[in-house]
């Protein structure tokens, strides 16, 4: 497979990269830039020395129709513009940023504060939340991958919503962030000295993430609900802890909330039920495209704690987007993607 990255220089496109180079059926992946053109790619990135030194390419719309798959790792608001001409040309499509996730352009409009998409390739983008839309994935020709804090609330709640375990009308979720979630472009937030031993909460109430998340949860489980939804920076490079509060139905128990998880997710090679309380955190994902999910019941209020963690990058990113072009070509999902976490 010939594969196109745009945005590659960004940390999404670094982690497309780093994958692809590993999987079985590519065979070339060419690098595109809005900003450098002919650089070779390896004297910017030295950690890809001998692996990818080849210079990077400007962005053409005839260049790119030659490709089997292009994978789009740009800032919002970009491939709006970028990708209507390439649509049914040719190559499959994989856009990791927010501008194919939402339906309503209004909501993209509020949300974003830009200019969405065009209306038709909204109706036509398929959510790629890979677990729970394998079927529709696989007839995608334009995937919306998801964003990585849904990725993780995602993943995690929705069983119990279908399953009519926990009550979606009083949602409560708290999500925290690694600074590599920002990109790679610098800001005051994102500064050493500012970020450095500081733990903080951005945009209250008004996260871009909150109508992707009520979309899809109506979307796969059929439930129209608001939830409450915040997030916050962690003092470290990756990775997303994402805990959600909320009531349970009379007379549901934590080991009918365990057995929905782990029936939901038997077939799934990237969701790992754990139960050791103490065996839950960002380093157990680090690197690798597993999404860890834990739950505890509250028995003095009735209430269930749920816990799912990703790598922002990785499961939140570029690696949920390969798991997409897998079952896409009718590949097993795990190509390319059969890593063990860093841990330390
Ligand atoms: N970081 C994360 O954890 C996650 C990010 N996302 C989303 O994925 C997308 C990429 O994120 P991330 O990699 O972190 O972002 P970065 O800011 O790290 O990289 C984005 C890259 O996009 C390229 N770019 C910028 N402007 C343009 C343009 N006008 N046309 C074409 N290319 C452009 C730049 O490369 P160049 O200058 O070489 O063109 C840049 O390196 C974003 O939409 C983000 O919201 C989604 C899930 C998780
Ligand atoms: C830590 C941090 O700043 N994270 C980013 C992640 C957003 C993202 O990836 O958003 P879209 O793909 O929806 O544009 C944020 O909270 O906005």
């Amino acid at each position: 497979m010939k594969v196109g990255i745009i945005g590659a220089t960004g940390y999404g496109g670094l982690e497309l990269i780093r994958f692809l180079h590993n999987h079985p059926e590519v065979e070339k992946i060419d690098l595109f830039t809005s900003s450098d053109e002919g650089t070779v790619f390896s004297s910017r990135f030295g950690h890809l020395l001998t692996i990818h030194d080849e210079p990077l390419k400007k962005i053409g719309v005839n260049t790119l129709s030659n490709f089997d798959v292009i994978f789009t790792s740009t800032p919002s608001g970009v491939t709006s513009k970028l990708l209507p001409p390439l649509v049914g040309v040719g190559p499959k499509l994989i856009d990791l940023s927010g501008d194919y996730r939402l339906k309503n352009p209004h909501d993209y409009e509020k949300w974003y504060k830009k200019d969405s998409a065009p209306t038709e390739l909204l109706k036509d983008s398929v959510y790629g939340l890979t677990e729970w839309n394998e079927e529709e994935v696989k007839k995608a020709s334009l995937i919306a991958n998801p964003g990585c804090y849904p990725t993780a609330v995602l993943l995690s709640i929705l069983p119990f919503i279908k399953e009519k375990l926990i009550d979606p009308s009083y949602l409560i979720i708290d999500a925290k962030s690694g600074i590599s979630g920002a990109g790679n472009k610098p800001s005051q937030a994102t500064h050493f000295s500012e970020a450095n031993e500081n733990f903080s909460i951005y945009k209250i109430n008004e996260h871009q993430h909150i109508p992707e998340i009520e979309q899809a949860i109506d979307l796969f489980a059929g439930v129209k609900t608001t939830i409450s939804f915040n997030t916050h920076l962690v003092p470290m490079t990756r990775g997303i802890l994402a805990t959600t509060y909320a009531p349970i139905f009379e007379g549901v128990t934590e080991e009918q909330l365990i057995d929905c998880l782990l029936d939901t997710y038997k077939n799934n090679p990237f969701v790992r039920i754990v139960t050791d309380v103490n065996s839950i955190g960002t380093n157990r994902v680090k690197g690798s495209n597993f999404c860890d999910i834990l739950v505890k019941l509250d028995k003095r209020t009735n209430r269930v704690t749920i816990i799912g963690v990703i790598d922002n990058l990785v499961k939140g990113a570029a690696g949920q987007a390969i798991q997409n072009m897998n079952v896409q070509f009718g590949l097993p999902q795990t190509d390319g993607l059969d890593v063990v976490p860093l841990f330390i």
